[in-house]
């Protein structure tokens, strides 16, 4: 039997980089038909902004492994939208996950295939279990970047073409100053 060896890492609690982790880099024009402000993110476009970096130590897709990784997602609106992660179900989309909470302030929308959504506040400390079946986004609501841990089976994969074409049927923008929750006009199930 060949073991794998055990791994410790210690991720930098301020800036979410884990040593030695494979970094990924989402910029605006990586989430182009994301955003309902069509208008707003063209504009936007012309700074290009990075939305979200990710820190991954990855597996082989195997059963039984587990890969995690941080995101740093910078705050910054589209419009009313507040910046967001892609948002995905899994692959094998049975395929259970857990976030917690580093720094920053924000939450998670969650749903189901059907469209049934859930919004999670998030601070340092939270720890949101996502369930199978249920698409995962998180959303930065505050003025500093939001970092937070995600731990995923090593074979859940991710699934972005439901979202990518339909999006969620909430959006989380903010209204006189609040953070709200409201319905997609542009949600078709
Ligand atoms: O994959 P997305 O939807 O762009 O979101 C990024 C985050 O979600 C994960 O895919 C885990 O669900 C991580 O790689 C990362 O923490
Ligand atoms: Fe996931």
């Amino acid at each position: 039997m060949e073991y794998k060896n055990p791994l410790g890492v210690d991720i930098d609690l301020e800036t979410g980089v884990i040593p030695g982790a494979k970094k990924l880099v989402r910029r605006l024009s990586d989430l182009k038909g994301y955003f309902v402000d069509e208008k707003a993110y063209e504009e936007l476009l012309k700074e290009n902004p990075v939305v979200y970096e990710v820190y991954a130590v990855e597996q082989e897709e195997k059963d039984g492994d587990l890969n995690f990784a941080t995101t740093v997602l910078y705050p910054g609106k589209v419009g009313r939208e507040f910046f967001f992660t892609k948002g995905h179900y899994h692959s094998k989309a049975d395929r259970a996950e857990i976030y917690y909470g580093i720094k920053g302030k924000g939450g998670m929308l969650l749903q189901t295939p059907e469209g049934k959504a859930e919004w999670i506040e998030m601070k340092p400390g939270t720890v949101v279990y996502v369930p199978p079946y249920w698409a995962h986004r998180t959303v930065n609501t505050g003025d500093e970047p939001f970092i937070f841990l995600a731990v995923y089976p090593a074979d859940a994969g991710h699934d972005y073409g439901s979202i990518a074409e339909k999006g969620f049927s909430k959006l989380v923008v903010e209204e006189n100053g609040e953070v709200r929750i409201v319905d997609n006009p542009k949600w078709k199930e």
